[in-house]
Order: structure tokens, then C-alpha cells, then sequence
């Protein structure tokens, strides 16, 4: 039997369709294409239709008795947002390192002393398969109710083969079980292993002939990302690393110019990656390489804001024709959130975007940086039915109000998950 779903009368539906076959640049991300009283109409799981509420209940008056209506009134409705950068697998908190970078500590000295990542990469070591997947299961649930229905999960907290693996199967069951959608990138190249500090080579070489071959193999991931930072992976080792990946089938990703400029933009256009990320220090040379490209930016505004550093300036970035996404960058040391919402905000209120840009960077551009445009990221008839109402009266308001959780009702696949800001 047909399974049938009725989303009603909302204030605003926000499509943000037209922008599923490239992302949305410069002026194209204020594009978000919005309906007023607008409804759409889902079968197994899929749009079907979206519209004017009058239309849709006319047309399809004869099923609306069988569907499952949810009335979306004096509300928002939006794509399921998405989260294209996270470190969602992981074990333990380092609010220590918090308390120490209060009192003057940067993030890179306390890395530096064997803490920040290889403190993580020690938990998560320890921590077993269940242990971790308990964890990134609570998290997820969290992502849920702030709206997020498709989040990339980066590795890189194992740093061996063996806890590399551990954490993409733990994603990969997270997949299988959890309603939000994973996608797994490799990030073997997160740190240099403490014990092997002073022969990074060696690290490298293991990675290149040992673990991007087996993760490739087993396909556990899609992407392969790398730390590329003064002090971690240089842009020659992280070169090699890339196109190693890209000789297994796994698509770069640069963790690019985070604390200081270091070519990481110039490689991402270089090795012709889905997205470089961060790009707090990115040089004009560099944003101009991604535009030229098509390299998309993932901005991770949570990591300026908690680290107290220089946000991403993305109105530069904008302008010299990069698409831009926006990410929690989840994880213990840098970001500790798992609100997208609130990436909004900053992106506003921090990097001069404008609410119609930061909606196109959770939603369809955000699908870009991580490869699934043909699927989500937009409401759009043929599309999976993820989907996200808010409690608020229109999208302005969604990057006003500040620190709240604004969710509803979170629908995944045609599914309703979240009601009434509660998982069901
Ligand atoms: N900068 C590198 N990796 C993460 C932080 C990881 C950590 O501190 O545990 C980031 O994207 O911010
Ligand atoms: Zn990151």
C-alpha cells in the first residue's frame, strides 16, 4: 500500500529548489525560492509534489483521507538540514582543554603537548564498538532534534588501522540503525601519531599504502580528508595523501587553513576537492584557485567562536565565486555543538551572510559539499521527503532568535521522527 503524507498550510515553504545540479554562488544563494501557505503532498518516502496548500488539497482530495496529515500552520517548513562536516565518532570531552585555553593555552600548543586530537584518539582507542556507537547514537538523536537529517562523519580519531576501521563500522552500523543519513569520510590523516612525531614519513607511507587501500576495499567511506596545518600535515605530504585516495575511489576533502595560511585552499583546487573546509585563513590566491575549480567552502563558524579566533570571511568568499556551505564541524576539542541553527546565527551575525545565504548553506549547498544534491537538500518532486518544520513564523526569524531550538516536526524519508520537538 501506498504510504501517503500530507504537510499542510505552512507560513513559508522554503524549497530552495533549482540549485540541485551545482551549487548556489554569489547572488544564486539568496535564491531560496519560497511559498506562502504552501503544502506538499509525499508518497513512499518521496516528493511528490509541493504547492500552493488550496491546489495540492483540491488535487488530491480523494487520497488526503489516507494520508498522514500534518498541519503545518503558522510554521516554516524547510529541506532536512545538513550537516557536512562533523567528527561525530568519537569518545570523551576535553572540556579540561577548554578551561586551559580560558586562561591563555592555544588550541595548537595543547595538541602540540599530546593533548586536543591524540587526547580524543586515546578515548577512542579505548572506547569498544558499543561504547562508541552509544555515544554517536546520542548525538545523533541530538542532530535530529535540531532539525538535521543527513550528516557527513569523519574518522580520525583511531589513527591505526584497526581503530580507523573500528570507527567507519561504528558509522556505518550508526547508518543502518539511526533515521539520519551518514556519510563517511577516511581522516587517518588527522594527526600524526604522539609515538611517531618525529618520523611523520613513516605515518604518511602507512596511511598511503596501508589504510586508504583497506578503507577503499571495504568501503567504508567516501571521501578522504586530511589536517593540512603547520605542525600536522604539510601540504606536500597531504598532496600525496589525496591523490593516494583518489587512486582508491575516495574523493579529497581538506581541512584547509584553519589556524594559519598554508596553501591548504591552493591544494583543495589543486587535487580538485568536493570542498576545503574551514578557510579561516584561506589566501585571496587560493579562494580565487576553488572558485575557478568549483571547489566548495564548508565554514565552520562554531570553531571560530569557540576557539575565540577570526571568523571565515565569507563575504570575500562569496564574492569571488566559491559556494559556500556552513557545518557544526562537531567534535570534542573545537566545537562541542551539534546545533546547525545555530551556525546560522553566527553565519549572520559573525560573517556577514544574510539569513537567505545561511538557509542555502545547511540545505542544498551543504548537499554539495558531501555529494548527495540528487537526493536531499532541496524540496524538490523526485527527492527523498527530509524535512524540517520550525516552530517559527517565517525563515527571518530562524536567524534572530538565537540559542533556541526552534524544531517541531522532522520527517525523514516520508517518516516522522521528531513531533512536537520530541523524538518519536
Ligand atoms: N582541526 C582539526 N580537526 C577538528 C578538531 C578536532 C579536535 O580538536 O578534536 C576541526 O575540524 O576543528
Ligand atoms: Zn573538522
Amino acid at each position: 500500500m501506498v504510504q501517503r503524507m500530507f504537510i499542510s498550510n505552512a507560513n513559508q515553504v522554503i524549497t530552495m529548489a533549482g540549485h540541485s545540479d551545482k551549487p548556489a554562488k554569489k547572488e544564486e544563494m539568496s535564491k531560496i525560492s519560497i511559498m506562502e501557505h504552501g503544502s506538499i503532498w509525499i508518497e513512499d518516502g518521496r516528493i511528490v509534489e509541493t504547492g500552493p496548500d488550496d491546489e495540492l488539497r483540491e488535487k488530491y482530495k480523494s487520497q488526503l483521507e489516507d494520508a498522514q496529515q500534518i498541519d503545518a500552520s503558522g510554521k516554516i517548513v524547510t529541506p532536512g538540514l545538513i550537516d557536512p562536516h562533523t567528527h561525530l565518532v568519537h569518545a570523551g570531552t576535553r572540556e579540561n582543554e577548554y578551561a586551559m585555553r580560558l586562561k591563555g593555552k592555544t588550541y595548537m600548543e595543547i595538541m602540540g603537548a599530546g593533548g586536543g586530537i591524540h587526547a580524543t584518539t586515546r578515548a577512542t582507542q579505548k572506547a569498544s564498538h558499543e561504547e562508541l556507537y552509544e555515544e554517536s547514537k546520542k548525538r545523533l538523536d541530538k542532530f535530529l532534534l535540531h532539525g538535521v537529517t543527513t550528516v557527513e562523519a569523519k574518522s580520525g580519531y583511531g589513527l591505526t588501522l584497526e581503530h580507523e576501521l573500528k570507527q567507519l563500522e561504528v558509522a556505518k552500523q550508526l547508518q543502518k540503525d539511526h533515521s539520519i543519513d551518514i556519510i563517511s569520510t577516511f581522516m587517518g590523516a588527522h594527526a600524526v601519531p604522539m609515538d611517531e612525531k618525529d618520523n611523520p614519513e613513516k605515518f604518511v607511507t602507512r596511511l598511503i599504502e596501508e589504510m586508504i587501500p583497506e578503507v577503499a576495499e571495504r568501503k567504508l567511506a567516501v571521501f578522504n580528508d586530511v589536517f593540512c596545518e603547520r605542525g600536522v600535515f604539510t601540504p606536500k605530504q597531504s598532496k600525496r595523501i589525496l591523490e593516494a585516495g583518489k587512486k582508491h575511489g575516495l574523493i579529497p576533502k581538506i581541512h584547509a587553513d584553519e589556524i594559519e595560511p598554508y596553501a591548504g585552499a591552493e591544494l583543495a583546487a589543486e587535487v580538485g576537492a568536493i570542498s576545503a573546509d574551514h578557510l579561516l585563513k584561506a589566501s585571496d590566491e587560493g579562494i580565487k584557485a576553488m572558485a575557478e575549480r568549483g571547489v566548495t567552502g564548508v565554514l565552520l563558524p562554531g570553531t571560530a567562536f569557540f576557539l575565540m579566533a577570526e571568523f571565515a570571511p565569507a563575504r570575500k568568499i562569496i564574492e569571488a565565486g566559491v559556494a559556500i556551505a556552513l557545518s557544526t564541524d562537531q567534535n570534542p576539542g573545537s566545537s562541542p555543538t551539534i546545533s546547525l541553527p545555530f551556525m546560522m546565527n553566527l553565519g549572520c551575525l559573525k560573517m556577514e551572510m544574510t539569513p537567505e545565504e545561511v538557509l542555502t548553506a545547511t540545505t542544498i549547498n551543504a548537499a554539495h559539499a558531501i555529494g548527495c544534491a540528487d537526493e536531499a537538500g532541496s524540496l524538490e518532486a523526485g527527492k527523498k521527503a527530509d524535512i524540517t518544520i520550525f516552530d517559527v513564523p517565517n525563515y527571518l526569524t530562524l536567524s534572530y532568535q538565537y540559542g533556541m531550538n526552534h524544531v517541531d516536526t522532522v520527517i525523514k524519508a516520508g517518516k516522522q521522527v521528531v513531533a512536537g520537538g520530541r523524538l518519536q
